[in-house]
């Protein structure tokens, strides 16, 4: 279902934690709202859930204005980072949970809720573990069965607030891998919160990123980390170096802009060993292995230092050692009007 959200806002006192909010999100898409701490994704997820009520603005799903409807009536599954599953019940009571309470709602016999129990243990692969309870449980199968028991009611949306947040790194990469392949599968339309950029980059059709309650941009993950609409959003995406424009990596060659700083990627910065065209001479103060990629830390002749991330084949090929002197040119740079806000 479509949802979309107008001029929304939202104060705490003073503070504006949502500023007047537009956004548009397709059926059937997975949208990560990305920002740092305090960027007002939560509040925004929380807008949309009903679980707060906006100040200004208004939501709509479906084409039909909710901004004041209860939760109940909005048809929405949650998984939140600490929503902790329900103790005392095994996983098939937890996924069956919500299930239970529509039918007695709705006046329906029990019952119903088992096949469409154990079709959910299949879609999170825990069908052995439907009679365990959450503390027999790792960390990452207690949040698939918090996802099976958000969508056991069919939400129409699906709302996830940093669902792997409290994960350790390899369990979070697996399921996210997982998330992937069950959202192709459901195809439920979902709004992701995380501060995690690879996550984002992984997982959604379209980012939002988030500042300070507004919106910097919308985009597509290689919109956003190509075709950057500010400083903020190219600095929180990626890598980046931030240079003044008077530094002597930009003497000579084209990139010399009236911007007052200028953004160079890691990858972006071409070493050579000996001088070529208008290449700045500099110094290698630290190589840092990442593995496929070296990070080299270069230190230019006005004292400035850069990072450069050089393939591991061409590492090999220059062969590079502390303190040699090499010589870097930006193979792209980007200037932003507003100065690098
Ligand atoms: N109930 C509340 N009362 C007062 N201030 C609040 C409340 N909820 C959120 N805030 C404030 O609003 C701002 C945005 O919070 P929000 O949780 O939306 O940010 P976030 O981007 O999700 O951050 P995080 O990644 O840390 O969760 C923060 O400064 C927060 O302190």
């Amino acid at each position: 279902m479509t949802i979309v959200v107008e001029n929304l806002s939202k104060q705490f006192g003073n503070f504006k934690a949502v500023d007047q909010v537009s956004l548009e999100i397709k059926p059937g898409k997975l949208v990560a709202l990305l920002g740092a701490s305090g960027s007002g994704k939560s509040t925004l997820l929380r807008l949309v859930a009903g679980l707060e009520q906006a100040d200004a603005g208004r939501i709509l799903i479906a084409g039909q204005d909710v901004t004041f409807k209860s939760v109940q009536d909005r048809g929405i599954g949650f998984v939140f980072q600490h929503y902790a599953l329900f103790k005392h019940l095994t996983v098939r009571e937890n996924i069956a949970f919500g299930l239970e309470l529509q039918n007695l709602q709705q006046g329906r016999k029990k019952g119903r809720s088992k096949a469409k129990v154990e079709e959910l243990l299949d879609l999170i692969q825990l069908q052995g573990l439907g009679n365990r309870y959450p503390s027999q449980l790792s960390g990452g199968q207690r949040q698939r069965v918090a996802l099976a028991r958000a969508l056991a009611i069919e939400p129409s949306i699906l709302l996830l607030d940093e669902p792997f947040g409290a994960l350790d790194a390899k369990v979070r990469k697996d399921l996210r891998g997982w998330l992937h392949r069950l959202h192709t599968e459901v195809n439920v339309t979902t709004i992701l919160v995380t501060h995690d950029q690879e996550e984002a980059m992984e997982l959604a059709d379209e980012i939002v990123v988030m500042n300070n309650g507004k919106v910097e941009q919308v985009g597509s993950p290689t919109e956003i980390y190509d075709q950057p609409a500010s400083a903020f959003v190219m600095s929180f995406i990626g890598p980046v170096n931030i240079l003044p424009s008077s530094s002597c990596l930009f003497q000579g060659n084209t990139f010399n802009a009236v911007a007052p700083k200028i953004f160079v990627r890691p990858h972006d910065v071409v070493i050579t060993t000996q001088p070529i065209g208008a290449a700045t001479p500099a110094k290698v103060s630290r190589l840092v292995h990442l593995g496929r990629e070296i990070q080299a830390e270069l230190t230019l002749s006005d004292g400035q230092n850069i990072n450069a991330n050089i393939r591991r084949e061409h590492f090999d090929q220059i062969r590079l050692e502390l303190e040699q002197q090499v010589y870097i040119q930006p193979k792209f740079a980007k200037t932003f009007s507003s100065g690098g806000r």
